[in-house]
């Protein structure tokens, strides 16, 4: 018998997810995903050809059940599923801030829970997902979940303590670089650069730092030193960057979104 994974609240990671699932390999027939909204239902089922069922039905009939609503909405879900989910499903989180323990409280006794941290990259599989096992999550469970993350990019294991580090570096981590990219393209106007082409030469210039970060085996202080001449143009740049604290924006920019991270645990928002 084929295993069923249901992506329950298929929003935008919930999707990102599912079409790499697909991609990767795996039968729409064995997929099922939950919506809020019927417009919502028939929009996955005509993009992904899978099946839209209800939150019980998903929890009755999938073995593996991967959580993707937000985090506020997560304790309502849970209201939902409870009563369908036999112990020995394996429950995927998705959301941020939310520890395992929230799902084990509201679960039947020993369902094992694992908790993922991903990102949007998951779309052009180049997604980090970060992985934690709940209290009753074994060996095989984090493999599981491990083998379908790792359908759309990276995964690596955290003990759940940092896993709101993780959201704020990983989760949000996209984000961060969009918004610089955003900023550098400003710049360009400001310089002088007709805007599609101010974007096309960050965006080259982003692309080009990332593969040589993940390739060169050379620490980021020495790739940035290759780029900075003696009285050139880059340190000119860098001294701005360092007179306008930028790096002590950064640190706290990012300890901003773990605090965030650790008040969504409630679920309450
Ligand atoms: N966006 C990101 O970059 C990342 C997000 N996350 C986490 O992923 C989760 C989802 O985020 P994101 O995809 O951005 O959010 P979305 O709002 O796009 O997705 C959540 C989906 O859940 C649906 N939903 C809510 N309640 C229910 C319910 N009871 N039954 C069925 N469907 C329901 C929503 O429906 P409706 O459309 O009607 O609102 C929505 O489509 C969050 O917990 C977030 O913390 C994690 C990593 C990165
Ligand atoms: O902003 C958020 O709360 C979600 C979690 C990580 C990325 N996006």
């Amino acid at each position: 018998m084929t295993e069923k994974v249901a992506v329950l609240g298929t929003g935008k990671i919930g999707e990102a997810l599912l079409s790499g699932m697909i991609r990767g390999g795996w039968s729409p027939s064995d997929l099922l995903v939950t919506a809020r909204r019927p417009e919502r239902a028939e929009e996955l089922r005509s993009r992904h050809g899978v099946e839209a069922v209800s939150n019980a039905e998903a929890a009755k009939s999938a073995d593996t059940l991967i959580l993707t609503v937000k985090p506020q909405d997560m304790g309502a879900l849970l209201d939902e599923l409870a009563p369908h989910i036999p112990a020995d499903r394996l429950v995927i989180s998705g959301a941020a801030g939310i520890p395992t323990s929230f799902f084990e409280a509201r679960l039947a006794a020993g369902t094992p829970v694992v908790r993922v941290m991903t990102n949007t990259p998951a779309l052009v599989d180049e997604a980090m997902s970060v992985i934690s096992a709940g209290s009753h999550a074994t060996e095989e469970h984090l493999a599981h979940t491990e083998a379908i993350f790792g359908g759309v990019g990276k995964t690596l294991r955290v003990p759940e303590s940092q896993q709101d580090a993780a959201t704020a570096l990983s989760g949000s981590g996209p984000a961060y670089f969009y918004f610089l990219v955003e900023a550098m393209t400003d710049a360009g106007i400001l310089l002088g650069l007709p805007r599609d082409k101010a974007h096309d030469l960050i965006v080259q210039a982003a692309i080009g730092a990332a593969v040589m970060l993940r390739d060169s085996d050379q620490h980021p202080v020495k790739l940035r030193e290759a780029v900075t001449s003696p009285a050139g143009t880059t340190i000119n740049a860098i001294r701005e960057l360092e007179s306008h604290g930028v790096r002590a924006a950064l640190i706290a920019a990012l300890e901003a979104a773990r605090d965030r991270s650790r008040e969504l645990a409630s679920g309450n928002g």
